[in-house]
């Protein structure tokens, strides 16, 4: 009966103790509304504050001004999955309406300095500065700007997740050089784009880090090319820079996003110090809000800097050290480039014995035939080696797996160093990843590198094995690093106090493929697990893409002074470059026939084929599946409606043949490795974007070649949009001739009814949460029913009648529900 003990820390029941972390659990979701809410408010303000500006601009160009406020406030809902965010909003926040921009122009710099308060702002009193940061929008990099800010035509908001960029436009602005780090809270909002401070007003004087090196403000914004920084500043102001600030436009961002950490995660007394309130600033800041924009501006609370003057003291110093930094990391970036551009292989000149790991793993690492690191590896292993909180983007199969690893196994190697009186070993690397797929391949890999390091041990705890096994094998084999998916892991951590202990001597927290560990499907068991592990740790992300709103919530797990690393590099394409991809439309009808054909095709042209089909869901994986074996293919089928031992040994065999086709659900579309995949074929759109890529990320790894074709519907046309970016090409699709139409058609006749009915049901389902789809429930029941006769259902299945509310589709045509 459910294992587990029957007290739980606290003298608590399971059902108190479970209780209480849902309580939790709530408090922080609420926390986490109100600093939306919060965030909302500071965008309104920063808009309305733009508005006044002088030289704002009337109307930003359609697709690149900024978000309005309706818009914002739908991305929050969105982001939030609550259809109820909305009402986050109340009349007392303010108007609603974007406020008039006065004029196009950008004024002459000394009519900007006089600004709306009406003072004069050319000397160096310090609250004059702290008053003009705050009413400033924050400079933006670009390329070719000459130092002033960019347009509103020039605002691309792709680019606002950037390194350091949002921070080091400070060096390289003209005017606002001499601001330190911190002042990354000043306003900024998309909108607000227009400064041009005038060059007197820099009380350094020597026109930033950027004009000190290289002479012109315009090789200066050269010389910041996102791709060779690797968030050198942070790790040299340390807690000091937020990079977020890159990302949150609002001026009230910070407040409130210090008040989550510590709602949510809790903070360490470091943070707390920094957080600190001067009464004089924050009196001013209210003074000058009030008057512009009563109470809309009433934010009380600001962080403001504690020791500012005492550290702009030494900024020479710094920008001293930072020059050292940023020429290290020119190399590594030329390199790169190099390797890039010869399109040959991803690995970089390092070698592993040059990084400061335990020799026992650099043999185990040449024994797997890793004697170089990979740019991913080269750029990560030195931050993380050296403790701090990193957040990584690198393209698939760039060799992240073995960049968290490694620094997992120097944290036991330093944690056992110095816990030698520990009755049960703890854990001290936790890998935390979305599929069991991924886990198991993990655990594999560590294993690999652990070869040498007798008495270390990795394990996994995945769904789909029994809890008592799981338990029992952690007592009995060692286990320092543990590779789990989030929700079993949960399961133990709720269940198993002594579980929970051994946490607590955790050193190393890894999320892989954060971007989707971090979304709503996670989110919450990952901020229990979260809760659960020791705060002073080190925390480490890494994944093929982050989304605007993961790099938000990313904040929540990471460390102030976190690194950000990109290997993918501003304005680069985001999937591997010698991965041929192509877009066919056809009727939703013909993509079982289409799929056929470009299988035969692909056969044919290649002799050791390797393909994944992707499918949108486990019951229509299931239905190509037997339709594709019917046809005499070598297929396996993957998805989440399989046993976990099925789907292990499948995924086993898949690894090591060619030869072979993998029909397969999203089970298979992150991390895995599937050495040279040569084709993958994603049939429908994909859920979003970063579906696509890492889907696509399953052929042309390791810099080898790989082709990707997505077949849609004609009304899935829209999906092209989201990867308008990605050097997809559009392609005619190939008739279907008349033959193969009919072999395809009896296949798809053996299939049971009962398979086609549920994959009818989840098809439905799953377009129904597409929203650019289940948004009108009559066309989607149409073409519900389309998809059903194509299969063979003479008519619809009907569908429980909660289930039709919930999905909204009760008195929809088209929708029978069951009697
Ligand atoms: N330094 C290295 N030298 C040679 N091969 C390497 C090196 N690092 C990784 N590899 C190989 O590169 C392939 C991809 O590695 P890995 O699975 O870690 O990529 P990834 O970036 O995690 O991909 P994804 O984004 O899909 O999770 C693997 O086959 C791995 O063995």
């Amino acid at each position: 009966m459910g294992g587990g003990p029957r007290t739980f820390p606290g003298g608590l029941s399971k059902w108190q103790y479970k209780r209480m972390h849902e309580k939790l659990a709530r408090q922080k979701q609420r926390g986490l509304i109100r600093h939306e809410k919060q965030l909302y408010l500071a965008r309104l303000r920063s808009e309305i504050r733009a508005s006044r500006l002088p030289g704002a601009d009337a109307a930003a160009p359609p697709g690149e001004g900024p978000t309005s406020s309706r818009a914002h406030i739908r991305a929050l809902a969105d982001r939030f999955r609550k259809p109820g965010a909305e009402d986050l909003w109340n009349e007392d926040d303010g108007p609603l309406r974007r406020a008039k921009r006065p004029s196009t122009s950008i004024p002459p710099s000394g009519q900007q300095r006089q600004l709306d308060s009406g003072k004069p702002r050319g000397g160096a009193n310090w609250k004059d500065w702290e008053d003009l940061a705050l009413e400033q929008p924050r400079p933006r990099m670009e390329a070719g700007a000459g130092g002033k800010g960019p347009g509103l035509a020039a605002f691309n908001p792709k680019r606002e997740y950037r390194t350091v960029a949002p921070w080091w436009s400070h060096w390289n602005a003209p005017s606002l050089g001499f601001f330190g780090p911190k002042r990354c809270y000043s306003v900024m909002s998309p909108c607000t784009v227009s400064w041009q401070l005038g060059v007197g007003l820099r009380p350094l004087g020597a026109g930033g880090l950027a004009k000190a090196r290289n002479g012109t403000d315009e090789t200066a914004l050269a010389l910041f090319n996102q791709e060779r920084l690797y968030s050198v500043a942070a790790r040299r102001f340390g807690r000091k820079w937020r990079p977020d600030s890159s990302d949150e436009d609002e001026e009230g961002a910070t407040t409130p996003k210090r008040n989550l950490r510590f709602g949510k995660f809790g903070a360490s007394s470091e943070e707390d110090s920094e957080s600190d309130e001067s009464g004089d600033t924050s009196t001013i800041r209210r003074r000058w809000s009030s008057a512009a924009l009563r109470n809309c501006d009433m934010k009380k609370e600001r962080r403001v800097l504690k020791s500012y003057e005492e550290e702009s003291n030494d900024l020479a110093g710094r920008i001293r050290e930072l020059r050292e930094e940023i020429k290290n990391r020119e190399v590594l970036g030329t390199e790169r480039r190099r390797y890039e551009s010869r399109g040959e292989s991803l690995l970089t000149s390092k070698r592993f014995d040059e990084c400061g790991i335990s020799p026992l793993t650099v043999k185990a690492l040449a024994d797997a035939g890793y004697v170089q690191t990979t740019v991913v590896q080269e750029a990560a292993l030195p931050i993380c080696l050296e403790g701090k909180d990193v957040l990584i983007k690198a393209k698939t199969g760039t060799g992240k797996s073995a960049a968290f690893l490694l620094p997992a196994i120097e944290s036991v190697l330093n944690g056992m160093k110095s816990n030698t009186n520990h009755r049960v070993s703890p854990i001290f690397a936790l890998v935390l990843c979305p599929t069991r797929e991924l886990a198991i391949q993990l655990t594999a890999e560590a294993n690999v590198l652990l070869k040498y390091h007798k008495g270390i041990g990795v394990q996994s705890l995945i769904g789909g094995t029994r809890f008592k096994l799981d338990q029992r094998r952690l007592e009995s084999d060692p286990c320092q690093i543990l590779v789990a998916t989030p929700g079993r892991l949960l399961d133990h951590i709720e269940n198993k106090s002594s579980f929970s202990v051994r946490l607590m001597g955790l050193k190393l927290l890894v999320l892989d493929e954060a971007d989707h560990l971090l979304d709503l499907g996670f989110c919450k068991d990952i901020e229990k697990i979260v809760d659960s592990l020791p705060r002073q740790r080190q925390t480490l992300l890494f994944s093929a893409t982050i989304p605007k709103e993961v790099r938000r919530v990313s904040q929540l797990v990471l460390k102030r002074d976190h690194v950000f690393v990109d290997t993918v590099g501003l304005g680069a394409v985001e999937t591997p470059t010698k991965v041929q991809q192509s877009c066919l439309v056809v009727l939703h009808e013909l993509h079982f026939h289409m799929v056929h054909r470009l299988l035969l095709e692909h056969i044919d042209r290649e002799v050791d084929y390797k393909v994944i089909v992707f499918c949108t869901t486990a019951m229509v994986t299931e239905f190509m599946y037997i339709m594709l074996r019917d046809l005499k293919l070598n297929v396996r089928e993957i998805h989440s409606r399989k046993p976990q031992l099925y789907r292990t040994r499948i995924s086993e065999e898949f690894r090591d043949s060619n030869r072979l086709i993998l029909v397969t659900s999203d089970v298979s579309t992150r991390g895995v490795n599937y050495p040279d995949v040569t084709l993958v074929i994603q049939v429908g759109a994909p859920p979003d974007r970063e579906h696509y890529i890492h889907r696509l990320g399953r052929t042309g790894r390791e810099g080898k070649s790989g082709k990707g074709i997505l077949l849609l519907a004609p009304w899935e046309e829209y999906f092209l949009n989201e990867i308008g970016d990605l050097p997809v090409e559009k392609h005619t699709a190939p008739d279907i001739d008349q033959e193969i139409k009919q072999k395809v058609d009896d296949s798809i006749k053996i299939v049971d009814m009962s398979i086609k009915e549920a994959a009818y049901h989840a098809w439905l389902g799953y377009y129904n949460s597409i929203a650019d789809i289940g948004r009108d429930k009559t066309m989607l029941a149409d073409l519900a029913n389309r998809f059903g006769a194509s299969i063979g259902l003479e008519k619809p299945p009907a569908i429980y009648r909660k289930t039709a509310l919930k999905m909204g589709l009760k008195d929809v045509p088209g929708i029978r529900i069951r009697k």
